[in-house]
């Protein structure tokens, strides 16, 4: 993919005012029997990048279509831009990449971008965001016959021409190669360093570590943990190493001090938890020899966001 590092990207934004990019307050979306959002509290900051991560069926697609203006809420307050998202003056200040395309089938990729250009006064050039997003090959190729990943990248487009002050990325890099992955992830890098606010939902705990100022997390459409990526995993380290599964690991956790954990998960995959530090990875490397265990990959490493995110939403599926 051909990648163009002067590129104009929006912003930068002029002065910001004191009202959040979102906020959400009491937010409540019912379909039938099935309560979907179910009193869900957050703010966006403006020139952040907020994650919205949960599992599937929490309800980030639907808090996020309401915060578009696509779905209408049951009850509760959502303020975007300090306005109703329904108030037409928002569609040339915000960007949407929707979950599923939302382009014409038949419509070529440089004319969408151009048709979409033309809803805002200081558009960018629509043939570098192609080149940017390796589509120039694809440019007149209609939006059916994009691979599902240029189809991403295309919409993603569509949601960055107009230089929106707000950004609502829903799973922006779901089915993305590494290339694209990288290359939308620097493009969100590169709005956010010109001030634009981003709201994103994904499924990709390392994607949010990597791009959020805040990550709000939710399960059954409530929020369950918001914060810093680095405050949600906190300070405490921990020991992992690869080994054969079934270890025995409450011999293991004799020998350590109290207070320690240890866990296999998944199998063959070792975490101990407790006052990680000289003393304890002696234990469990001594442990590993006495056993005639060869611990591959052994690390001290801080708990991931997919660590948190697991603890707080369950692992079983939805
Ligand atoms: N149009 C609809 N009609 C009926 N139920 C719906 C509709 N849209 C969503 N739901 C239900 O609302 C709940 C929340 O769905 P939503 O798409 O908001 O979740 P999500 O967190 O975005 O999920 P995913 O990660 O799978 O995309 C689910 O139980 C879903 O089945």
């Amino acid at each position: 993919m051909e990648s163009r590092a002067a590129d104009p990207l929006p912003g930068p934004v002029p002065r910001q005012p004191p009202e959040p990019a979102v906020e959400v307050a009491g937010l409540v979306k019912r379909y039938g029997a099935t309560t979907a959002v179910d009193g869900l509290t957050f703010r966006a900051e403006r020139g952040e990048v907020t994650a919205v991560l949960g599992p599937n069926g929490a309800g980030k697609t639907s808090t996020v279509e309401i915060c578009e203006g696509f779905r209408r809420a049951d009850g509760g307050t959502v303020k975007v831009l300090g306005l109703a998202p329904t108030r037409p003056e928002l569609r040339a200040r915000v960007g949407i990449m929707p979950q599923a395309g939302g382009v014409p089938p038949a419509t070529r990729c440089a004319e969408w971008l151009r048709l979409v250009a033309r809803f805002y006064a200081r558009p960018l050039d629509s043939g570098a965001l192609l080149a940017r997003l390796g589509l120039t090959e694809h440019a007149r190729t209609p939006f059916r016959r994009l691979s599902g990943g240029q189809q991403q990248r295309l919409s993603l487009a569509a949601a960055v021409i107009g230089r929106p002050e707000l950004v609502f990325l829903d799973e922006p890099t779901a089915g993305l190669d590494p290339q694209a992955r990288h290359a939308c992830w620097d493009l969100v890098a590169e709005l956010r360093g010109s001030g634009v606010s981003v709201v994103l939902t994904t499924h990709h705990m390392d994607e949010a570590e990597r791009l959020a100022d805040h990550v709000v997390i939710i399960d059954r459409g409530r929020v369950v943990a918001e914060g810093s990526p680095a405050s949600l995993t906190g300070a405490e380290r921990q020991l992992r190493f690869r080994a054969r599964p079934g270890l025995a690991l409450e011999e293991l956790l004799n020998a350590l001090p109290t207070g320690s954990a240890a866990k296999e998960s998944p199998a063959g995959h070792y975490i101990i938890e407790g006052l990680v530090g000289p003393e304890l990875l002696a234990t469990v490397t001594a442990w590993c020899a006495a056993e005639g265990v060869t611990a591959d990959d052994l690390r001290i490493e801080r708990r991931t966001l997919e660590d948190v995110f697991l603890e707080l939403t369950g692992k079983e599926l939805r």
